[in-house]
């Protein structure tokens, strides 16, 4: 039986964290200097290192049965692939930006304007929604700059922290999308049963990394309102203690939820209020 085949971003800001997921998901390969491939390790599945905006029409035609790579390329792709799984990082959006002092006001004043951006096939789509028709100049980078060059009178670009806009003194006039790192996957796969082990695998660890193991006792008066600070995944383990007043609860907690839990828990009588990561959980 032929391997399982994942395309993986061989270089680029996803290109670390998609290694790091896959290795935590206990599926370990070594990349040898520039390689292209890899075997993984106890596993019937191989990695192919590839660009991460060619991992959508790769995996379409089936070259790659799997593969990691930004929602976003996948939409400007507009292949049919499947997606798998959100992996929890990567988060940003696509915005139409102008220059801080642009007269253009709405949608329709870009009828006519010069776009730049990577991303033609989405800001197409975009436009025609709004009923307008401009002048696309498509590159694969720095896409910013290209106001102050003259080439472009707004542009389609990605977002995350808003610096590359603020330094170019560039603003946003509209959102057209969010996106985040996914895992897609071909319509018939080499092998089905391991795509899904990849898939349940990988589940284990987005869902760990985005949840705590929170750790309390609390007065048995107090459980009912402590429940509803921390409803837990499904529900919270609760254990008697040796003094029957008292009784300790296991629950995982949404990780940016943690402190403020912790906090509403201490004002209620809690105590022994312990915060431990997960590594992996399958439920
Ligand atoms: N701030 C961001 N800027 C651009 N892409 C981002 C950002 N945050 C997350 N991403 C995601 O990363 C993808 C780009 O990944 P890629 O591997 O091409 O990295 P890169 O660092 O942009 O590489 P390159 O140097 O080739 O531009 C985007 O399509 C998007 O899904
Ligand atoms: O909102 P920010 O946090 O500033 O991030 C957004 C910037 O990062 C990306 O560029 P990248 O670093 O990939 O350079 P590139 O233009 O060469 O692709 C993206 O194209 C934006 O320019
Ligand atoms: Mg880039």
């Amino acid at each position: 039986m032929e391997n399982l085949r994942i395309g993986v971003p061989s270089k680029g800001r996803l290109a670390e964290l998609a290694t790091e997921l896959l290795k935590d998901a206990g599926l370990s390969f070594r990349r040898q200097d520039r390689s292209l491939f890899a075997l993984v390790k106890d596993a019937p599945v191989e990695i192919t290192f590839l660009r991460t905006d060619d991992i959508p029409v790769l995996c379409a035609e089936g070259a790659i049965d799997m593969g990691i790579t930004g929602s976003d390329l996948v939409a400007e792709a507009g292949v049919d692939v499947i997606e798998r799984l959100a992996l929890g990082v990567g988060g940003c959006r696509l915005a139409v930006c102008v220059p801080d002092d642009s007269k253009i006001q709405s949608a329709a004043d870009l009828n006519g304007a010069r776009i730049a951006t990577s991303f033609p096939h989405v800001t197409e789509t975009y436009l025609a929604e709004h009923g307008a028709k401009a002048h696309m100049v498509t590159l694969s980078g720095s896409v910013e700059v290209m106001i102050s060059l003259g080439v472009a009178d707004a542009i389609v670009d990605l977002v995350e922290t808003g610096s590359t806009l603020a330094a170019n003194r560039l603003r946003i006039f509209d959102e057209i999308g969010r996106y985040e790192t996914i895992l897609i996957q071909n319509k018939e796969p080499r092998q089905q049963e391991m795509a899904d082990r990849v898939v349940r695998r990988l589940e284990g660890v987005v869902i760990a990394r985005s949840y705590s193991l929170l750790e309390y006792n609390i007065p048995r008066t107090k459980l009912a309102e402590a429940e509803k600070i921390t409803p837990g995944f499904n529900s919270p383990t609760v254990n008697a203690l040796e003094d029957p007043g008292w009784c300790a609860v296991r629950v995982m907690v949404r990780r940016k939820e943690v402190i403020p839990a912790m906090e509403r828990l201490e004002v209620i009588g809690a105590s022994a209020i312990l915060e431990t990561q997960i590594a992996n959980c399958r439920l």
